[in-house]
């Protein structure tokens, strides 16, 4: 059985303090008030922190330290906010921020987490040697822009083409050319953090003097490498996203651009709520629609996924917001029957080796207890051996007295004693047998180990080889990209294919451009064809070869041959860029 895990949620309540006043009669607003505290009391949330709550008591209350424990011990982690604008999402994930975007004071969950995360690392490194790296990216009106690129430093502007976001065989979804960096210390990762809430887009309206205007993730990756067994290879990742903010225009009063942005970010949003409300009904077997958006795609592990998970619900108890507290709550319930599967993600190169090593271990065992049986059987024979020959000695020195005495005694002796006698004999030689057996069944069973051994090696070694070919297989595939991006590709250039095929079907030229002497001569060369069988079985086997190789592959070559240029280009001018910015960096 599979550790299977819920994700967890905890619920934040912030006291916002607004002009925005309840316009209505009392009597409805407190029995409003009382619903949303029965649906807050009914729902079974892990964690439900009052206003009071501090930054460093929603940590703890969170047990986010565990969390980070279990990145450390190999497992994805995901945290995200969830909520309606102003509601503390950012606050919670990042703390107080000032006029440039960036977080000054009351250090959220990521900074916090970032502490803890380096922390940890130098208390286990004397086993590990571990290396950090960390990407921070932003969805912006369904698009993916990297918040440390390259044009990150001084005059950041969005460009104008997103990110390209492809699908792996391990049904990941992966953000293609994102700047990653190493840091080797906390300051180093709160530095780039730091740059990288500065990229973010926000925008002010009535209820956020600085509201997100995208979802962000702040991915915190970690490979690490036992220094006694340097097989013993782990890597894991923690997630820290803060979403942007349902809102309602008429509330928010956005317009033209920043209303746009709403619609991008309710529609983002809405596919979060249809992918939590599909994976909470167990009876629902609808696929959960992760494609539909940006932000789900790249939250599928977190979410019905591998990953440990915790969702904050913040809700900003006003009457005003009271329908998107109460939907806040409800999605914040349903995602609380979200069950995930971590899953430790140790090398698999490794769990090969040390199954193989208890195999081995319990056949050493196996083998040492059929020696030691062996040894006793074989004493017993030794044993038996001896009596025989010393027997015989005394036989041979008294042999004239025993001689008589056995006359004497076989005499005397009653047919009963004959009986017995042989009886023993019999059975004594039953026994010769059976240990005989025994070891030859030893001998076969120590043959056929060596043989398993022998197998097992080589199923090792093609294991391995699996290996590289999957990891060649999957980086062909990552490079030339998704199947059905390239089939698109293939759609965009008929004339290539048309082409193609007209050669094949018409030898020569175009029918439209046959001249007259070119139609008769055809006409001349089908009668030959026909007179001559040999020459029109020739002709049918080279029209069916040039076909099949020129239908089904060519295409598809060439359709390859383009995106592989294509990956070569983007990889070119991402390592100029690259190399380019770290200079600037350091
Ligand atoms: N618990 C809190 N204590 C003190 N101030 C808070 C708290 N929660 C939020 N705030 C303040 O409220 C304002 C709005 O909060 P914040 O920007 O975090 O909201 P948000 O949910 O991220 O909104 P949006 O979705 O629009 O980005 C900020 O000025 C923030 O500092």
């Amino acid at each position: 059985m599979q550790n299977q895990q819920k994700i967890r949620v905890a619920v934040r309540k912030f006291q916002y303090k607004n002009r925005l006043e309840w316009i209505g009669n009392n009597n409805k607003r407190r029995e409003k008030q009382k619903k949303l505290q029965v649906t807050c009391k009914s729902s079974r949330f892990d964690h439900v922190l009052p206003e009071t709550a501090s930054q460093d008591q929603v940590y703890k209350s969170c047990e986010i330290d565990e969390l980070v424990q279990s990145v450390i011990d190999g497992y994805h982690v995901t945290v995200f906010a969830y909520g309606q604008t102003g509601s503390g999402k950012t606050y919670t994930m990042e703390g107080q921020r000032d006029n440039e975007g960036i977080a000054i004071k009351h250090d959220g969950i990521i900074p916090k987490t970032i502490h803890s995360l380096f922390n940890k690392i130098k208390q286990n490194a004397l086993q590990r040697d571990y290396s950090v790296y960390c990407s921070y990216l932003q969805i912006y009106n369904e698009k993916i822009y990297d918040l440390l690129g390259e044009t990150s430093k001084a005059n950041y502007s969005i460009p104008i083409n997103g990110l390209k976001m492809r699908w792996n065989v391990r049904d990941q979804f992966l953000v293609e050319n994102l700047f990653v960096y190493q840091c080797k210390s906390a300051d180093d990762v709160i530095k780039l953090f730091k740059l990288g809430s500065r990229n973010r887009i926000t925008a002010s309206h009535k209820l956020n003097f600085s509201s997100s205007r995208s979802h962000s993730i702040f991915e915190i990756k970690i490979e690490s490498i036992d220094l006694k067994n340097p097989d013993y290879f782990i890597t894991s990742k923690l997630e820290l996203v803060d979403l942007a903010g349902s809102e309602r225009i008429s509330i928010t009063g956005t317009e033209g651009k920043q209303a746009k942005e709403s619609i991008e970010i309710n529609k983002s949003l809405m596919t979060l709520r249809q992918v939590i409300a599909i994976l909470s009904d167990t009876n629902n077997k609808t696929i959960p629609p992760y494609r539909d958006s940006k932000l789900t795609c790249l939250l599928k592990q977190s979410i019905g996924g591998n990953c440990f998970c915790l969702m904050i619900a913040c809700i900003a108890p006003l009457d005003i917001f009271y329908d998107e507290n109460l939907s806040t709550l409800q999605y914040a319930t349903k995602a609380a029957y979200i069950t995930n599967i971590p899953i430790k993600n140790d090398d698999p190169k490794l769990k090969v080796i040390n199954e193989l090593k208890q195999q081995l271990n319990s056949l050493k065992l196996e083998l040492s207890k059929a020696n030691e049986q062996i040894e006793f059987l074989s004493n017993i024979v030794q044993k038996k051996d001896n009596n025989q020959n010393i027997n015989n000695i005394n036989t041979k020195s008294n042999f004239n007295k025993l001689q008589k005495n056995q006359q004497r005694q076989l005499e005397q002796e009653s047919s009963e004693d004959d009986v017995n006698k042989f009886e023993q004999a019999q059975l004594n030689d039953r026994l010769i047998d059976s240990i005989n057996m025994v070891r030859e069944l030893l001998l076969s069973n120590k043959e056929m180990r060596e043989r398993e051994e022998q197998i097992n090696q080589k199923c090792e070694s093609m294991y391995r080889e699996i290996q590289f070919l999957q990891k060649d297989n999957f980086e062909l595939r990552e490079r030339l990209g998704d199947p059905d991006q390239s089939m698109e590709s293939h759609q965009k250039r008929p004339q290539t294919i048309r082409k193609n095929t007209m050669i094949v079907e018409e030898i020569g030229c175009l029918p439209e451009q046959m001249t007259q002497f070119q139609k008769n001569f055809q006409k001349d060369y089908r009668d030959i064809q026909n007179k001559d069988p040999q020459m029109l079985m020739r002709n049918q086997n080279i029209r069916a070869y040039s076909q099949r190789t020129q239908s089904r592959q060519l295409p598809l070559i060439s359709n390859y041959q383009l995106s592989f240029e294509e990956v070569q280009q983007d990889e070119m001018t991402n390592f100029r860029r690259r190399s380019l910015y770290q200079k600037q960096f350091k």
